[in-house]
């Protein structure tokens, strides 16, 4: 302290810039900065308070808060949030303030489709007619729906866009001693009700196998949780079709934190299609009635194939305690 017990011009400073910078900070980096003084522990503080309180970052019409009642001692879970499908970033990953609802990438504009890096071979599996041999046979997707979109006249209150309007139900995401983080309902959901759609990167299928193998490396190892859903949807032509793989890992909205469940879950996975879209988005939809408190859970896959995977705590009477993992 000087100037006869005023703080120096420089702390002052410091001091006003700090509720504008801090909320850009990695956890490790906020916690590190909270215990430089006082005052910055107070706006650390807040920072924490405002990203427990919402994970969507005010981004959709309701808040959905981290609820952790002394599990243990993680406030929220940080990552980037995207309402909707972006393209892959490789390695350097945008910083995101609490508030901002869209990551900033003018140079290649927000969806655009996956670019196949080898040239000379496309991202389609061929299956060659077999429905029952074709790898989108093994996986849980009932429906392709199709929904108006922008190469339509009607706006967003068209009762055919309903995945397009955001999410309007009441969530929460809980903290379990076995299972991590965990999306919950705060309101009863009837059957049939729009959830929200897996958001994420969107991946080559290169990138998607070279990110699998490090989570899977990570996940063995118990230092990170990951999100890499990867779907198929048969094409027209019968003998092939195509992956989607939608990384949610880092960037991504609240579908990364809904948990496996061996019998099926709760949520039905429909790929929609939006007349103008290029690619379709996956959507998760109520497949039955779903009460206040209760989790939302859906099937990762068949555990049977992933001999070597790690426990499953879902819970269910059918439940084969291992955890899916996807073969990429
Ligand atoms: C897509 S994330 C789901 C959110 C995650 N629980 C979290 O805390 O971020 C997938 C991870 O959640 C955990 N998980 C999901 N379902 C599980 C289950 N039935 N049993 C045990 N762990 C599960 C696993 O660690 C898995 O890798």
């Amino acid at each position: 302290m000087s100037n006869n017990g005023k703080k120096p011009k420089m702390v002052v400073q410091l001091a006003d810039a700090a509720p504008y910078v801090l909320p850009y900070l990695h956890p490790a980096e906020l916690s590190a900065i909270s215990l430089t003084c006082k005052t910055l522990h107070l706006i650390a503080k807040s920072v924490t308070a405002a990203r427990s309180s919402d994970a969507c970052r005010n981004s959709e019409k309701l808040p959905i808060p981290f609820v952790n009642t002394n599990v243990d001692n993680h406030p929220y879970a940080y990552f980037i949030y995207t309402p909707t499908q972006v393209l892959s970033f490789s390695n350097d990953l945008p910083r995101q303030p609490w508030g901002l609802c869209s990551i900033e990438r003018p140079d290649i504009g927000l969806i655009l489709p996956p670019t196949i890096e080898d040239g000379s071979r496309c991202e389609c599996e061929r299956c060659d007619n077999d429905l029952t041999a074709c790898p989108c046979s093994r996986q849980n997707f009932s429906e392709l729906r199709w929904e108006c979109g922008s190469g339509c006249k009607c706006d967003f209150e068209c009762p055919n866009r309903v995945s397009q309007r955001g999410i309007s139900i009441r969530l929460k995401i809980v903290r379990s001693q076995r299972k991590g983080w965990g999306l919950h309902a705060d309101q009863f959901i009837p059957s049939g009700e729009f959830i929200c759609e897996y958001a994420g990167e969107l991946l080559t299928t290169k990138e998607a196998r070279n990110r699998q193998q490090t989570y899977d490396k990570n996940t063995s190892t118990n230092k990170q949780t990951s999100a890499l859903l990867v779907v198929r949807e048969h094409l027209p032509s019968g003998n092939a079709c195509m992956r989607i793989n939608i990384d949610a890992t880092k960037i991504g909205n609240i579908a990364r934190f809904v948990n496996h469940c061996c019998d099926g879950g709760n949520l039905s996975t429909i790929l929609v299609r939006n007349s103008g879209g290029l690619l379709p988005r996956v959507c998760f939809f109520a497949s039955q009635d779903i009460l206040k408190d209760q989790e939302l859970t859906f099937s990762y896959g068949d555990s049977s194939l992933n001999l070597n995977g790690s426990k499953c705590f879902c819970g269910a009477s059918c439940c084969t305690g291992i955890m899916p993992s996807e073969h990429t």
